[in-house]
This record gives C-alpha cells, sequence and structure tokens, in this order.
C-alpha cells in the first residue's frame, strides 16, 4: 500500500541538544499512528514540525502530493490543511460551542447556511447535538475534548495532529474518548498521528506506534508486534509491565540460527532459555531475559528435577488487584531480583515458591 506521509531523515537540534535524529517515518491513508514515549523524547516536536510550528534542521516531509519541507523551506502552517488537537490549544472561552467550532469555517468565508449544515454534521460526528449554544465552561472535560476535536475537523482536514488530546481526562473518561475518537477518525478514514506517554491509550488507538526514545525510533509496529517482539528492553518495558533479569547471552553451537537463545543470570548459575531475534544474536552488549507477569507460573511446592527455566525466590508483598493477587518475589540467590507475577489466591509473605518462566513465552533482548 502507498504510503501518504512520508517523513525522512528529519533532523532538529536545539542549542547543542539533538532533539530529534535522523527520523523516518511513514503513515498510510487512514492510519492512526502514535508518537509513544517519555517525556523529553522528541514527540512534541516532531509533531510541530509536521504542523510547520517548528522548522527542520534538515530532513524531508511530504503528505499526499505535497511537500511540506524540501531541507530548507517548509509550507506556511495555514497552507498545510490540517486539523490540530493541541495540550495548549483549549477552547476559546468567551465562545459558544458553534462558534468555536464554525471558526475556521468562517475565516474561509464559507456561506452561513453551509456552516450551518457543516456544524449540525460535526456535532452529530462527536457526540454533542444540541449544544451549539453552550460556553466551554459548561461543558464536561470529555465534552470539551469532543468540540476541539469537532473544530479540527471542520475544515475537512486529510491529516490530524492530537498531541496528548486527552490528558486532562481522568482515566475512565480517557479509554471511553480514546475508543470513540478511533471508531470516528475510522470512519472518516482520516490519517491521525496522536501524540503521547501514555501506553494504554496508544494500545487503543493505533494502528501503529512508533516508541522514541532520546529522540530516536526504538521501533515502529502494531500494538501487538510492539507486546510479543519488542527489538529492545526499553521498547518492552515501556509495552506493558515487564520483568527484567540481566544476563549474558550464551549461543550453542547447534542454536546458532535457531529463533531460541539461553542466557545466564548475572552472577549465578542459572541459565533461563527464551525467544531472540537474530538481530538481539547479533548485538555484542549485554541482554536482558524479559518475562511479562501474566506469563509466569508460581509453583509452592518444587517439582522433581530436571529444572528448566526455574529460579527460587521468597513472596515478598502481595496486592489484590481485583481477581487477582499481583505478588512481588524476591529472587535469585541473593535475592536481587524482584519479579512481578499473578496468583489466584494469596500468598504468604516470606513464603518458598518457585518461578517458572515459559520459554515459548519469554524473550532474550539487548539492553
Ligand atoms: N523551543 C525549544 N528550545 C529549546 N529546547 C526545546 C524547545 N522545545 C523543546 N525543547 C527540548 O527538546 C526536548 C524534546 O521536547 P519535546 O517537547 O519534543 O518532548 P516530548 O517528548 O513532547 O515531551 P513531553 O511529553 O514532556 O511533552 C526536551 O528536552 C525539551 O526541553
Amino acid at each position: 500500500m502507498s504510503m501518504y506521509l512520508r517523513i525522512k531523515q528529519l533532523n532538529k537540534t536545539y542549542g547543542s541538544r539533538q532533539v530529534v535524529s535522523d527520523l523516518d517515518l511513514s503513515v498510510r491513508e487512514g492510519e492512526v499512528l502514535s508518537l509513544l514515549g517519555p517525556s523529553g523524547c522528541g514527540k512534541t516536536t516532531i509533531l510541530r514540525m509536521l504542523a510547520g510550528l517548528v522548522t527542520p534542521d534538515s530532513g524531508y516531509i511530504e503528505v499526499g502530493d505535497r511537500v511540506f519541507f524540501d531541507g530548507k523551506r517548509g509550507l506556511p502552517v495555514e497552507e498545510r490543511g490540517l486539523g490540530m488537537v493541541f495540550q495548549d490549544y483549549a477552547l476559546w472561552p468567551h465562545m459558544t460551542v458553534a462558534q468555536n467550532i464554525s471558526f475556521g469555517l468562517r475565516l474561509r468565508r464559507m456561506p452561513g447556511r453551509q456552516i450551518k449544515e457543516r456544524l449540525q454534521t460535526l456535532l452529530e460526528l462527536v457526540n454533542l447535538p444540541g449544544y451549539e449554544q453552550r460556553y466551554p465552561y459548561q461543558l464536561s472535560g470529555g465534552q470539551q475534548q469532543r468540540v476541539a476535536v469537532a473544530r479540527a475537523l471542520a475544515t475537512e482536514p486529510r491529516l490530524l495532529l492530537l498531541d496528548e488530546p486527552l490528558s486532562s481526562l481522568d482515566a475512565a473518561l480517557r479509554e471511553t474518548m480514546s475508543a470513540e475518537l478511533v471508531q470516528l477518525f475510522k470512519r472518516l478514514n482520516i490519517t491521525t498521528i496522536n501524540v503521547t506517554h501514555d501506553q494504554n491509550e496508544a494500545m487503543t488507538m493505533s494502528d501503529r506506534i512508533a516508541v522514541l526514545r532520546d529522540g530516536k525510533v526504538q521501533q515502529v509496529g502494531t500494538p501487538t508486534e510492539l507486546y510479543l517482539q519488542p527489538q529492545n528492553a526499553f521498547v518492552a518495558s515501556f509495552m506493558g509491565q515487564a520483568n527484567m533479569l540481566p544476563g549474558a547471552l550464551v549461543v550453542n553451537d547447534n542454536e546458532e540460527n535457531g529463533t531460541s537463545g539461553s542466557l545466564q543470570l548475572l552472577d549465578e548459575e542459572i541459565y533461563l532459555s527464551g525467544q531472540i531475534s537474530a538481530e538481539a544474536r547479533a548485538h555484542s552488549g549485554s541482554h536482558n531475559f524479559v518475562c511479562r507477569p501474566a506469563n509466569i507460573t508460581i509453583i509452592q511446592e518444587l517439582p522433581p528435577a530436571p529444572h528448566q527455566n526455574i529460579l527460587p525466590g521468597q513472596v515478598a508483598q502481595t496486592f489484590f488487584v481485583g481477581g487477582r493477587w499481583r505478588t512481588h518475589i524476591k529472587a535469585g540467590s541473593q535475592q536481587q531480583y524482584t519479579i512481578q507475577a499473578f496468583t489466584d489466591q494469596p500468598l504468604q509473605p516470606a513464603q518458598a515458591v518457585w518461578l517458572e518462566f515459559p520459554s515459548t513465552q519469554s524473550l532474550i533482548v539487548p539492553v
């Protein structure tokens, strides 16, 4: 499928600090792509370069058949035809919902009757018919966000830029809103770039996610790809909870071309085996053994030898998390690792247990 948005070798520095490094990214028409990463990793800067609010140092941006930035010059913001919902781009408090949404249409001198029609369509799209005459202070946080989305969609942009649009909402509302928004974007087939530091939001909203760290893309993929096949420890820990055990990769001759490998735990005589990618195998630095809490089995009585992928431990703490207990276990000969796993029943603090890491659901990734 052809790509609608293409970013090539984009760079931006502030002073001596490289905020975005050699960014390559392609987005298909109608796709929702999230930029996910910790605070300061450059997400907003990328979005602002797309919007034309920040000039890149170098690189290339193309949207549809239009060049937004050619390495030197950029298309002015108003000619990019974008819809934007930014954190610091709130509704105008002195304007009604109708005035907020239709502002851009008035600027374009659309005839009044057409504006009215468009307004009704937009209010229906965001599920707010009948709210025309309200002022922002008379709306809930979620309703305000929906008005902001309607305002961004008013001029029928083909590319929508969202910068943490749901960050001011509480967790429950954020989940409903993100599900609603993604339905809407799919219905309109609008290409969307969404900036977030919230992994859950990125997972519910996105077709694909680009995980960023220090201005560099770590991995781009669907939520399931990133969760099941993270390329490194950073992506693994950023996409859902993950237990990480550091160690040294051991490659046996007969495994050299296989998909599984084993890792010798740091300061231990214990070897754990898991899935490993060819790139991870080629990595010469240190590795982590990764296993998600839900994939670990806690054994209360030591099964007969041989013990494969089993680590002894001692229960530290248990927390009831609704339906099951999240259990923290100190593991390793010095009990130096804290492992999280789930149990159906509460275990006793200080109780001896054994942790089993199924090798098909464990990974070995570069640190
Ligand atoms: N105008 C500016 N001048 C100097 N430094 C800047 C400027 N804008 C951003 N930065 C720096 O660039 C880095 C990346 O900022 P950016 O806002 O893109 O990060 P972010 O990933 O969006 O973070 P957050 O999630 O906190 O918004 C930060 O270290 C920030 O301090």
